[in-house]
């Protein structure tokens, strides 16, 4: 079994307990549940450094990156650097995150949140929905075309944007549908780890214009990113590159200054 599919399997498990202890009508009464969420895709079209920076203590292709943080402090920090959005790992076991630190980064930013998780029920969304998020993540390589639609159009539904990944043209043709906002390639294979950015290069003239289109995973240097905005990209997704540093923020602030100077 490959990492991804024993991190879906073990997913299945975790949303059928969760389902099990907290019932939806639970979620829906969340005092978070009905705020009014902020559009990352918006966001993204209208800035010049189209950062979205990560909330990621570890991860099963680096083990630790970062455990000693405050998410709180890693939040406000990413906000003062005038990031267009954070992403919140929310996935336990192999990433370190919580469904907490969405709320603890929520509490402190009004920046748009993106649910960082393998989403793979509706469940999840309306957990996205009432711990604060603004916009979740779909990974094609774990979901069908009609699941994509399905999930996708629920998010829609609960004014949340959706941040469809994909990693090659096969997921690509799958997943374009009107209910996406900003399509996302992975620059890291999930099931190998392997990174780089040719696929984001490769695949950035099959995605039709109206779709935002987001780097992710990979990006390290400013020249990377001048060269993928020549692709049409608007989104970078950076974690490690931040989060492998005392301060994440402080580093941010930096990069987007060299990078709009
Ligand atoms: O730390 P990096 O290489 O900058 O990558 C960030 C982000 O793209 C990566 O964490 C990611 C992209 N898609 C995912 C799906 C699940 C978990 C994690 C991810």
């Amino acid at each position: 079994m490959n990492i991804l599919d024993k991190i879906v399997a073990d997913k299945r498990k975790e949303v059928d307990l969760k389902k099990a202890l907290i019932p939806v009508s639970q979620l829906e009464q969340a005092v978070l549940y009905n705020r009014d969420t902020v559009s990352l895709a918006t966001s993204l079209r209208n800035s010049s450094s189209g950062i979205i920076a990560e909330h990621k203590r570890r991860s099963p292709s680096k083990s630790v990156i970062n455990q000693s943080l405050n998410v709180q402090d890693v939040a406000k920090g990413y906000e003062e650097a005038g990031v267009c959005g954070m992403s919140v790992l929310t996935d336990g076991k192999y990433f370190g995150g919580s469904l907490d630190d969405l709320l603890l980064a929520r509490a402190v930013a009004k920046i748009p949140l993106l649910r960082k998780e393998f989403i793979i029920d509706e469940y999840q969304i309306l957990e996205a929905r009432a711990h604060g998020a603004d916009v979740i993540l779909l990974i094609a390589a774990i979901l069908s075309k009609n699941e994509i639609k399905a999930l996708s159009e629920t998010a829609k539904s609960l004014g949340l944007d959706v941040l469809l990944e994909v990693h090659n043209e096969e997921e690509l043709h799958k997943s374009i549908m009107p209910s996406l906002d900003m399509l996302g390639v992975n620059n890291r294979n999930l099931k190998t780890f392997e990174v780089s950015l040719e696929t984001s290069k490769t695949l950035s003239k099959l995605i039709p214009d109206e779709f935002v289109k987001v780097s992710e995973s990979g990006i390290s240097s400013i020249d990377a990113i001048k060269d993928l905005k020549q692709y049409g990209y608007q989104g970078f997704l950076i974690g490690e590159n931040f989060m492998k540093t005392e301060n994440p923020g402080k580093h941010a602030d930096e990069f987007i200054k060299a990078l709009i100077s």
